[in-house]
């Protein structure tokens, strides 16, 4: 079955959409290679280099997304004279899904080594046409005036997200969010931002489309599977 073609209302909330997202891979950089390696099926086979090239992507973004956070001025006594440094006012909370999203969120763990973490169990229903997703497991801390850095390696349909993100609100209301995505569709990219739209978006990479399965092409496979081996 061929992919749907994109309406012009939804073309034009992409164009919007797409003014706003962060694009890592848009310049050359080390992570462009990572991302190669990711998405190549040979190097796919070693799945302790995928895991670490998703962890890698989360430290890079980790590392664009923190110069958009507040520092404070610290006076340090080095070991031959005074100087002063900037430390990280607040650590963001780090909440990702589980389970494709752990490589991915250690990378921001790597970075942000004092953040509380903040974990979600959502899946797919399968045997629906239109995509439905059920959130089934949160644990989080109080997000209220914090900075949230949601992170899903695989943002496709978005809706997994978005769910994710609602049910999120319960435990507070943050005063700044970033998604982060490795590879991003232009649907759900679309889409996320239509209804998170306090939200910074941040992706290694926007592929082409979706295809009937909700897969993104050309995508990457299945980043769970990839990770941590396939599943029943
Ligand atoms: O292409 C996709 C879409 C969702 N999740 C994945 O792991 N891959």
């Amino acid at each position: 079955m061929a992919t749907p073609p994109i309406s012009s209302a939804a073309a034009a909330a992409l164009a919007d959409a797409l003014a706003h997202v962060h694009v890592v891979c848009a310049e050359p950089s080390i992570a462009n290679h990572f991302l190669a390696e990711l998405r190549d099926k040979e190097v796919q086979k070693d799945s302790l280099r995928f895991r670490r090239n998703l962890q890698r992507l989360g430290e890079i973004i980790a590392y664009r997304i923190s110069s958009h956070l507040s520092y404070t001025d610290k006076v340090i006594q080095t070991p031959l004279a005074e100087t002063t440094g900037k430390l990280l006012h607040d650590f963001p909370i780090l909440a990702t899904v589980l389970r494709a999203g752990l490589p991915f969120h250690q990378g921001f763990l790597n970075y942000f080594d004092q953040s509380p973490s903040a974990f979600v169990a959502a899946y797919r229903i399968e045997g629906t046409a239109q995509v439905q997703v059920q959130v089934d497991y949160l644990s989080a801390p109080s997000l209220d005036e914090r900075v949230l850095i949601l992170a899903d390696p695989m943002l496709a349909s978005g809706k997994s997200l978005v769910q994710t993100y609602r049910a999120m609100l319960r435990f507070g209301t943050p005063r700044q969010v970033h998604i982060a995505a490795v590879i991003a569709s232009p649907e759900g990219l679309a889409y996320v931002a239509r209804e998170i739209p306090e939200a910074n978006l941040w992706v290694a990479a926007i592929d082409e489309k979706l295809n009937e399965h909700a897969y993104i092409i050309p995508g990457l496979g299945d980043a769970g599977d990839l990770s941590y081996g396939s599943k029943l």
